[in-house]
């Protein structure tokens, strides 16, 4: 599968020793999901593809799947830079209808920290860079044992 030129120099990550989240984890016939970080930058990824049982609208991605994924890709990020955190607020702007079957990119990544709050941003593409939906939330930093560490 093609991925784009930002993502060419990316490392695949699994998450699935942390996690079986229904997003990333063991079932993957309805999303399929491979994270991506670098290890030079505070930013993680994530290459998509809807399945068509996650439509609402005909052919269309619902926007409740759309936001779980960049939910936890937000929440990943929090992770891997030692702030694991739940997600206390989340909106996702939708900028234009996504087709099932179309593979997207999803960068995250933290824009500031206050206190236990983390603001962090998501947005996902296609290959050419157009714009699907972007989101921004507040995670709250928790003790390792709330998030099953
Ligand atoms: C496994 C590894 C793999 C990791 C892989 C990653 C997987 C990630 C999965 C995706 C992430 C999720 O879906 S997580 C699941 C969905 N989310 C949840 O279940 C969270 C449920 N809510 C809660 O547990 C709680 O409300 C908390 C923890 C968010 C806050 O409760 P608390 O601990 O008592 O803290 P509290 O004092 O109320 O708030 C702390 C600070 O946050 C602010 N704050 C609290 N809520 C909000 C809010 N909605 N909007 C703005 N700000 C807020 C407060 O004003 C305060 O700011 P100040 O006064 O200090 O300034």
């Amino acid at each position: 599968m093609k991925i784009p030129d930002e993502f060419q120099h990316l490392t695949p990550y699994n998450m699935n020793s942390y996690t079986d989240s229904f997003v990333s984890g063991k079932q993957q016939k309805y999303i399929e999901l491979q994270y991506y970080r670098d290890e030079n930058s505070l930013k993680f990824y994530a290459r998509v593809l809807f399945h068509v049982e996650t439509q609402g609208a005909p052919g269309i991605v619902h926007g409740g799947a759309i936001a779980s994924v960049l939910d936890e890709t937000m929440g990943a990020v929090s992770f891997l830079n030692k702030m694991p955190a739940v997600t206390a607020s989340l909106t996702v702007n939708y900028h234009r209808p996504l087709p099932v079957e179309k593979t997207v990119y999803i960068i995250t990544q933290v824009e500031k920290t206050e206190g236990r709050k983390i603001y962090i941003i998501g947005k996902m593409v296609d290959k050419n860079q157009r714009l699907f939906a972007d989101s921004k939330g507040i995670f709250v930093k928790v003790p390792n044992e709330r998030i099953g560490l």
